[in-house]
């Protein structure tokens, strides 16, 4: 690729199939494959278009790998993701993700060795350290293990006083797991204590009402975090954070428990962020802790009133943004995901159209181009932003914005403006996140109808479409045994699976553009998500650059 330092963007054409052909990539969000029973809300809901792809030709659809290794995380019992689904869509390529990368840095110890923890460990002598983040070991966001490990190494490097605002989670891991963890947690920092160190939980707060909301939905999110982790002040104030979450619980799950503060004997916030301390936002995944980075970092900041900015040392756990170059210090190098599908076929003519709803727009934008904000090519690319409902939860919603999407794909495909309409829709991972079974069902159906008018629309335009997903969520809604059985908790009761799976996802191509003979191979077993780019590259004429993973098509002669 590289010549001379210079990198070649011009594509090679395929030597069969032609240029200029429409086409939808349709990504579903959290829509995986899995045995047919009724904790499969897919199987379940009424999902005509996708069971017609399904049932359609044979070598037409087919099951592609969406977790693990195939799209760069540690293990195989990671499950996927939507930056890592969307990254390896975008990019055409594995990248080791920053849980791996994260990992990698602190078993070799290079992760102190580094210009970021040089940087904060300077406030180590007479400010505190503040670690921010989610706390569970989803290995999405964040992991506890990291965690710990990173409060080892800094009190042995001199962090004398360090104050831990934790983010409940229950979207990646179980409801009602966070109490565990942070009992977990404070075991570890009263280990501290001994060893001389004065380590407390300061604040916390459930995640997706406290700090990680993304893509700007909602600042108030990030403003409530602010005041607890920041200036110290929240609506709820308990001396002990394993009963804050207790109590909270009470009246919210883990997603959503509402903001607290540790207090000492005299009512006063044990940790609030003050000039000269150190702050850390643990997260490795971007999005969710990029508008937080934005408050803590930037001096022109009009979001919220900040009240009281602090002069601290901020280091991201990884760089998040790469465009922006945000935070501008940071613990761990992020993946170096350069020359995406998207750079690519904007340097080759291909017009692109992408579009999503605000809580996944940044996964067919920023995500798919290897976490970079901004156009590669404004004049031939347009991006657009449905907005999302602000403030529920979207079991309330579970149609989401589909339609919308749906709308805007079809009118972009019918224009004739673009080559390429990329979306992504919503619905089956966002509801299925909720938990809510009944609400899944009818999320499944609403995005099976956005295919519809996605597909409709490439009819007429005698396009091709290819739809696909970024990983399994709504295809399974309960935690199960090895044997596949339903788990009960000891009340008896269904434990409900709000997460992302280990299931592979589909990915169907047709529509009457697809030259006759297009079929998927069936000497690449194990595609993953990171084969679809060299696949789409080919259905618009070019031949995919020699270091993306292979093509899942072939043309045969008939
Ligand atoms: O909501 C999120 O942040 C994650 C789950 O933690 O879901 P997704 O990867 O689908 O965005
Ligand atoms: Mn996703
Ligand atoms: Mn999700």
């Amino acid at each position: 690729m590289a010549s001379s330092g210079q990198v070649s963007f011009k594509l090679e054409d395929h030597p069969k199939l032609p240029k200029g052909k429409r086409i939808a990539v349709v990504v579903l969000d959290g829509w995986g494959e899995y045995k047919p029973d009724q904790y499969n809300c897919i199987h379940v809901a009424q999902t005509p278009t996708m069971d017609s792809l399904k049932q359609g030709a044979p070598d037409r659809w087919r099951l592609i790998r969406a977790h693990g290794n195939a799209v760069g995380l540690p293990t195989e019992d990671d499950m996927g993701n939507s930056e890592v689904g969307h990254n390896a869509l975008g990019a055409g390529r594995i990248f080791a993700q920053g849980a791996k990368l994260v990992d990698l840095a602190l078993a070799s110890g290079k992760i102190y060795d580094g210009e970021g923890f040089k940087y904060i460990s300077e406030s180590f002598e007479k400010g505190t350290l503040h670690l921010i983040g989610l706390l569970s070991d989803g290995g999405v966001h964040s992991r506890l293990d990291q965690l710990q490990l990173l409060l080892k190494g800094a009190s042995e490097r001199g962090a004398k006083r360090i104050r831990v605002h934790v983010l409940t989670d229950g979207r990646d891991v179980l409801d009602g797991s966070s109490v565990g963890f942070v009992e977990t947690l404070e075991n570890d920092l009263a280990k501290l204590r001994e060893k001389g160190v004065d380590a407390r939980i300061a604040s916390g707060g459930g995640r997706m009402y406290v700090t990680m909301d993304r893509y700007e939905n909602d600042w108030d999110v990030v403003k409530r975090g602010w005041d607890a982790q920041v200036l110290g002040e929240a609506p709820h104030k308990f001396k002990n954070a394993v009963e804050a979450v207790k109590k909270l619980r009470e009246n919210a799950n883990d997603q959503y428990l509402p903001p607290f503060v540790i207090v000492d004997d005299n009512n006063k916030a044990v940790g609030p962020i003050v000039d000269g301390d150190a702050v850390v936002t643990i997260n490795f995944r971007a999005d969710r802790m990029v508008m937080l980075a934005k408050a803590l970092e930037y001096q022109d900041f009009n979001k919220f009133d900040r009240v009281r900015v602090p002069k601290i040392r901020y280091a991201g756990m990884l760089q998040y943004d790469g465009e922006l170059k945000l935070p501008s210090r940071y613990l761990v190098s992020p993946p170096e995901i350069d020359r995406t599908s998207g750079e690519y076929l904007v340097h080759n003519g291909v017009r692109t159209f992408a579009c999503s709803e605000t809580v996944k727009f940044g996964h067919v934008t920023f995500f798919w181009n290897g976490n970079r904000s901004g156009y590669f090519n404004p004049q031939m690319e347009e991006y657009v932003e449905i907005p999302s409902d602000v403030g529920i939860t979207f079991n309330v919603q579970p149609k989401m914005k589909a339609l919308e999407i749906g709308e805007k794909a079809r009118d972009a495909i019918l224009s004739g403006k673009f080559d390429q309409v990329r979306v992504n829709i919503p619905n089956g991972d966002m509801v299925g996140h909720t938990g809510d079974i009944e609400a899944t069902v009818v999320a499944c159906k609403a995005a099976d109808e956005a295919v519809e008018m996605i597909l409709d629309a490439i009819e007429q335009v005698g396009g091709i479409y290819i739809v696909t997903a970024d990983h399994g969520n709504a295809e399974d809604m309960v935690k199960r045994n090895k044997s596949g059985e339903p788990l009960l908790d000891k009340n008896g009761d269904l434990q409900i699976l709000t997460s992302h799976t280990c299931q592979p996802v589909p990915i169907a191509i047709g529509g009457p553009g697809l030259a006759p003979g297009v079929r998927f191979r069936s000497d690449v077993p194990n595609g993953g998500l990171a084969n679809v780019a060299a696949t789409v590259m080919n259905l618009h004429g070019f031949v995919a650059p020699n270091d993306y993973e292979t093509t899942l098509i072939e043309v045969a002669d008939n």
